[in-house]
This record gives structure tokens, sequence and C-alpha cells, in this order.
């Protein structure tokens, strides 16, 4: 090929939207000399069989952000690059069968509002007014979303296309990636025409995301966690209805969403296009008997009607004018999932210059916000928003391909389902066990998954309900809610016990560790014997992660960290340490217990060596039980205690002696409680990079005098002169049955003025708390602001800066 690119920037694997929005805005930053390389035509995996649907709607905040700036993009990206293309903004009716349903809407509607979105609540009178073909005697209403509507995806993809191409990015048609060499300086990307030397590689490649992932497990890389679902939707006859409404209002009907059913239905030209996700549904190329073919371009599989069969049926009943119309077309092909439904969008886990952007199940209606997200994941190194939703990170070691069809199914057919706070969903579980799991379930405990770890949210007693049915509600109030009392109520008077496998740790060792994590995190290291909290930012002073950081020695380090952090983290230390520092991931091998309440000391004496008179953020190799364990003085219960930490073979044995020695086993929703009131963050809720370390509330975990430079300091010192835009604050709230949710918006006199980051019932100071992020302005003690929560305003006042649970942390000193 005579003018063959042999060098680029970047390139990218795979011409679907995501990667043409990836090539576009690359050139949009100034990085115009990339490579996207399409095995067949543009559009040929599953962009082109797409819907089309661009809804703003979810109630995920960084999703919502991507998906209303496709939007945006989509609206002025024709006559940006002269490609003029189909985009109605039709609206789209999204309907309620439950007063649940309706507190959902309240919630994400509450977010678009902040988002700048006008997003409305209807009553199904003004659903009839607006879409005059329905039935609506027995919704509860409907949420209205302005900027939703369809965009050919052929076109938008095509214009992304030319807008690159404009800029001068290359895009090679009918090129195969065949593999990837790692270089020294970046990677060799291989096709039959010719290698391509870049910098960095891109994973776009849609459903074949798995065997593009497998070039890279020799640098590191993984089984991209993904599974592929077969979705159908069936276009119908034209029908005369709809052909004299749209002449008469010069519009299209807007986008209907029957959620509580399963399934979109939008007008397609003069008929319908009705879309379902049905709970039959079906996985394709999930074993041997199905393999993937090698290409699939433009293809698609013959229908199955029977299995969406109820929902067309639903459907016609909801809509009468649908069944006057005989069915013109059907789509089947395949979509991708992550296990989780979201896409894999960021850095590749355990690749240094590699990334992700697939495994997309909504491509078109996320395609423009992801291209800018990877944009910025690729030359600034960190992205506007916090998207830990869609990092590649959250998935680690036990997504293997029986998992990811488990769950990806599970998310397929409940692809609308309200994702209630004490719900679990049940695919896909008891992928890594604690070494006492047996006894943690034999003493009642109510089980949740953390990075694939099986917990105890709480422990239910003989008769409790733990049904899933029992679940369905945004409320406190449960069968759980008498136990987590008991449980937090244990804690406080006496002690309580709870195992914590998966907590990712890392040891850190050889000469020169301590200098290069000085470099790292924001503020001091402890002295040996000693622990602290560590924290990381980005150049702009964000937080990247919190860790507790156990020093062993003067280069030997302990770093524990969140489970869901484990991949996240790792990279960050790994990237970030010289060649002479050894860095290992100890997760897999050890167990904790936190061991807490004020009768906590009485309860180990007997069974330890060690000297329990240690002062708070102490920490001791000992021996529990007769068992070897290191004992760390902290609790992130707020109370007298300890952290014990223990191989894996030796934890039941200590386990067993706690319970004997009368502990009283406590889950996860108890430690969040108490957890709160102690004002302690949790990571990606109340620490997360959309906030600095000193909007954050940690100043007193930076030193910005200290010698050495670490990532974000010149940033935080212009913040520390300036003053932050926003402060952390912790709420005491009038609530009624909910606690504030994440993202539960703050106003004051009508305005948005913060949001919250998490909140709960505080069993011990009996208040609902809320903490949160609010505008400097609005952030001193004493301010009474609302909160809106499922649609409803509480009052919420300002507290402290300092726990509401034992200000003065005498109990956790004693
Ligand atoms: N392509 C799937 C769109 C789904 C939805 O609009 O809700």
């Amino acid at each position: 090929m005579a003018d063959f690119p042999t060098r680029a920037r970047v390139v990218i694997i795979g011409g679907g939207v995501v990667g043409c929005s990836a090539l576009y805005h690359l050139a949009k930053k100034g990085w115009a000399d990339c490579v996207l390389l399409e095995k067949n035509e543009l559009t040929a995996g599953s962009t082109w069989h797409a819907a089309g649907n661009v809804p703003t709607f979810s109630t995920s905040w960084s999703i919502m952000n991507m998906q209303r700036y496709s939007t945006e993009l989509y609206a002025r990206l024709g006559a940006e690059v002269d490609y003029p293309m189909n985009y109605h903004q039709t609206g789209s009716i999204r309907l309620a069968h439950s007063a649940e349903r309706m507190q959902e809407f309240a919630r994400a509607a509450a977010m678009g509002r902040y988002q700048g979105m006008d997003i409305k609540i209807l009553t199904p009178a003004e659903v009839k007014e607006i879409y005059p073909f329905i039935e609506t005697h027995d919704l509860a209403g409907a949420l209205f979303d302005p900027h939703d509507g369809d965009i050919d995806p052929a076109q938008v993809t095509q214009a992304l296309a030319k807008g690159a191409r404009d800029m001068g990015q290359r895009i090679l048609r009918f090129c195969p990636a065949t593999g990837v060499t790692q270089t020294a300086e970046g990677w060799m990307v291989h096709t039959d025409k010719g290698d391509i030397a870049c910098d960095y590689v891109v994973n776009a490649a849609g459903y074949y995301a798995q065997r593009v992932g497998e070039w890279f497990k020799p640098y590191g890389g993984r089984t991209v966690p993904m599974m592929v679902m077969s979705h159908q939707y069936l276009l119908t006859k034209e029908i005369p209805e709809i052909e004299a409404w749209s002449q008469k209002t010069g519009r299209k009907l807007p986008l209907l969403r029957d959620v509580d059913v399963s399934y979109y239905l939008r007008q397609e030209k003069h008929g319908y296009n009705l879309g379902p996700y049905e709970p039959n549904c079906r996985a394709h190329w999930a074993t041997p008997d199905d393999p993937m073919p090698d290409d699939f371009s433009f293809q698609l599989w013959s229908d199955d009607l029977d299995r969406i069969e109820d929902i067309v049926t639903d459907a016609m009943a909801r809509v009468p004018l649908m069944a006057t119309s005989g069915v013109s077309r059907v789509i089947n092909g395949p979509i991708p999932y992550a296990p989780d439904g979201l896409p894999l969008l960021g850095p590749m886990p355990g690749v240094r210059q590699a990334f992700e952007a697939c495994v997309f199940t909504f491509g078109i209606a996320q395609g423009g916000g992801a291209g800018k997200v990877l944009a910025e994941w690729i030359i600034d190194g960190q992205t506007e928003w916090d998207m830990w939703s869609c990092d590649p990170r959250r998935f680690t070691d036990y997504t293997d391909p029986d998992y990811c069809v488990q769950k990806g199914m599970e998310t397929y057919g409940h692809e609308y389902a309200m994702h209630f706070p004490h719900h679990e969903w049940p695919a896909g579980r008891d992928r890594k066990l604690s070494p006492v799991h047996a006894v943690v379930k034999a003493n009642g405990g109510v089980m949740g998954a953390y990075n694939g770890w099986e917990r105890a949210n709480w422990f239910a007693k003989p008769g409790d309900d733990t049904s899933e049915e029992a679940t369905q509600t945004w409320g406190r109030a449960g069968p759980w809610q008498v136990r987590i009392r008991a449980e937090c109520e244990a804690v406080r008077d006496h002690c309580g016990v709870l195992d914590l496998p998966g907590f990712s740790r890392f040891r850190l060792s050889g000469v020169g560790t301590a200098e290069a994590l000085r470099g790292l995190i924001a503020g001091g290291l402890p002295k040996v014997g000693r622990m602290n909290l560590v924290y990381i930012a980005d150049r702009r002073g964000r937080l990247l992660t919190e860790m507790s950081c156990l020093r062993l020695d003067a280069d030997e380090f302990i770093l524990i960290t969140a489970a869901a952090a484990q991949w996240h983290d790792g990279d960050i230390l790994r990237a970030a340490m010289p060649a002479d520092v050894r860095v290992e991931d100890l997760t897999r091998t050890r167990d904790t217990l936190i061991v807490t309440g004020p009768k906590a000391r009485q309860v180990l004496t007997p069974l330890t060596d060690g000297d329990l008179s240690l002062g708070w953020l102490t920490h001791q190799a000992a021996t529990v039980a007769g068992r070897p364990a290191h004992l760390v003085r902290v609790s992130f219960a707020g109370e007298l205690g300890w952290e014990i930490h223990a191989l894996n073979a030796d934890m039941p044995d200590i386990y067993a002696a706690i319970l004997a020695g009368g502990a009283t086993p406590f889950g996860m929703y108890a430690l969040n409680s108490l957890r709160m009131e102690k004002g302690y963050r949790a990571w990606k809720g109340d620490l997360s990079t959309d906030y600095s370390l000193l909007e954050a509330g940690l100043e007193r975990f930076v030193k910005l005098d200290k010698p050495q430079d670490f990532p974000g300091k010149a940033a935080l010192q212009a913040e520390a002169q300036r003053g932050v835009a926003k402060r952390f604050v912790t709420l005491i709230v009038d609530a009624a049955e909910a606690d504030a949710p994440y993202m539960s918006c703050l106003y004051k006199d009508g305005d948005i003025v913060g949001e919250t980051t998490s909140g709960g019932w505080g069993y011990r100071v009996g208040a609902s708390i809320a903490l949160g992020m609010v505008r400097r302005d609005h952030a001193q003690p004493g301010t009474e602001l609302e909160v809106e929560i499922y649609g409803q305003m509480y009052r919420a006042v300002v507290q402290p800066d300092q726990p509401l649970w034992d200000p003065k942390n005498e109990r956790l000193r004693a």
C-alpha cells in the first residue's frame, strides 16, 4: 500500500461509532496523527444495526454526563463537519407502573436538572396529552426527557469519521489488525498491509474486543470481561394514523419506554420500532458448539419472535395502534455486554499505554461522550468526570467466561430494572469466598458481592425475610433494619466482629521505597510500627485513591485499600514505583477481621500475646488464638478496635475464638452506618476524582510544604491560595422513610448548591446522615439547606467540622 502509515500517535482498532468518536475527539484535542483500523467497512459490527436511540436518562451521574454530552455533540455535529444527518430530538416518555419507579424517576430528574436538562415528571393525563395513542389508566406517571430521540447510527459514525479525516486522521478500512507487539516506546500494531508503530493503542473492537484483548495478554493483559447477547427489534409497516399525526403536528412521536415491561417503542418513518429486553433472553457465541465466527460483518441472526411474544402483546395493549399493522422486518443482531451492562472505557488493566473503549451496549447514546472521555484519558491521563462506573479495572480476576455469561444475561433481562440499595443481584455469585465464609453464612449472613468477594451485609435471625422481593424499596425499613440496629448497638456497647475478605493489599519493599512513596502521596509516611491514611491525587489535585499505609521497616510498607480498587490502585503503584521497588499483591492470600467496640480489648486479651496497650494507629505482629497475625489499632467503625490480618489458613481459628469470646458478628450495612457517623469517607462515593483533596476536607493529609514533588502539588498549592469551590460537609437530614442516596441534590433557596456523596441512618446518633459537597459559601456549620430525596424536599443542616459520634475521638483512643 503506497501511503500506508508506518507511524501514528494512537492506533484505534475498530471502526464503530465509539472508535470513530475517539478518533474525532483525539483530533479535536490536537492529536491529529492517529490511525483507525477497521477490518471491514465502518459500522460493520454492531453499529450498523443499532436502533439508534439517544437517551440522556441514567441513574448514574457519570453515564448521564456521557449521554448528555452525546446529545449536545450530535445536535451540532452535522453543521460542524458538514455532514447532514437524521437526528430527531423527539423527547421520550418513560412510563412508571409503581410508586418506586416514580421515585427512581424523581431522583434521575433532579440529577438531570443539576446537569442543566429540563427533565420533567408527568402525570398519566399529561402523558396522554403528548402521546394520544397510549393507554394510561394503569400508570403511576412518567418521566419526560426532552433531549432524547434517535439518530441514524451509520450517519453519525460517518460524520465523526469525516470530521476526524478533515483534521488529518487516517482511517484504514478493510485493513484488519492482526496482532500487537510491545516496544520500548509503545506498540507495533500489525496488519496484513504493514505494521504501524504507535505510542498508544485502543481496543475499540466491539463484540470482537475479547479476541483483540488476547493479543495483550503477553504484556500483562487479561481476558476482556464480556459476552454477546442477541437483541431483536421489529419494525412495523406504515400506520396511517401516525402519518396523519406527524403531518398535523410536524413532529415525530416521542420515544416511549415501558421500563417495567421492558421495551422501547419508537416512531420509525410512519410505523413503529419495538425493541424488547426479554427476560428469557439468548446469549450467543458462549459455548463450544456456537463459536464466534471470524467475520460477522453486516450479518444478523434469523428472528426468534417467540422469545419476545409476551412483550409484543403487552406493547400492543399499551399502544393499540401497534396492533393495526403487521411486522415488516425483524433485526436480530449481536450486542456486547460487560457483566454490569456498562462499557469498558479507560486504561487497559495491567498494560501500559493501552486503553479499552469497547463492549458498549448503548454505543450510539454513549459513543459521543465516550470519544471525549477516551481522548482525555489518553492525552491528559485524567478525565473531566469521574468515570469509575466504566473503568475497565472495576472487573478483576473473578470474571471468567461463565461469570460473564451469567451476569450478561441477567443484566440484559433487567436492562431497565431498578437498582434498590438493599438488593443484591443473584447471578454470578460465590466467586471468591472468605476462609470463614461457611461460619458467616451459618450465623445468618445475608451476603453481598464486593469485587467478587462475598461479605455479609447483615445477619438475619430465623424467620427474617431474606427474599429478593423484600428488598424492592428505596426506603431504609426492611427486615434488615432491626438487625442493623442491633449490630450497631453491639459495636457501640460491647464488641462486634466483621469478616472483611478481599481488602486489597500490596506489599512494597526494596531500597528507595519510602522516597518513591513520598513522591506519590500527598502527605507524609508513618514511622516504623505505625500506620496512617495516605492519599494520591492526579495532576489537578483531584482524588485518585486512599490507602491505609502500614510501615513495617524503613523501606517496607503494606498498603491496604478498598476491595474494588485492587486493579486500579495496583496499576497506580506499579506505574509510580521505580524498578528497584517490589510491588506484591497479597489480596488473595490474606483475610481481615474488624474487631471493634468498647469491650474489644476484653475479648482479645485472653486470645493474643500482642500488646493491646499500644496506641491508636499502631500495628504489631502477634499471635491470636495461637495463630500468627498482624494487629492494627484502627477501626473504621469509630470505636476502640483492631483489624486482624492473617493468612487465610489461620483465620478460621482466629474467627472462631473471637466469636467464642463474645463478639457479635456485624455486616457491611452496619459498618456503613458506623463510618458515616464518624465522617469517614468511602471510595468512589465520597472520595472520587470529581473532587480535589482540599475540597474533600483532607488538608491534614496533604503536605504542601514537603520537599518532594507529588502529583497535584502545584494545583493544590494554587487551590489553597484561591480557596476551594466546594467543601465536604456532614449534614443531618430530617428525612422520612428513605435516606439520601448518592448524588441527591442540595438546595439553598431553590438553587442547587451541592450534592450528597453518601447517606444513611446513624443508629448511634439516631439521625439520618448525609455526607456531601457544598458550595463554599453554604458550607458553614448551622447552614440550613434542603435535600431532594426521591422527589421530596427535606431540611438538611450542615454540622460542625467534627465527627457526629465521639467528636473528640476518645472512644477509639481508649
Ligand atoms: N440500542 C438500545 C437502546 C435502548 C434504549 O433506548 O433504551
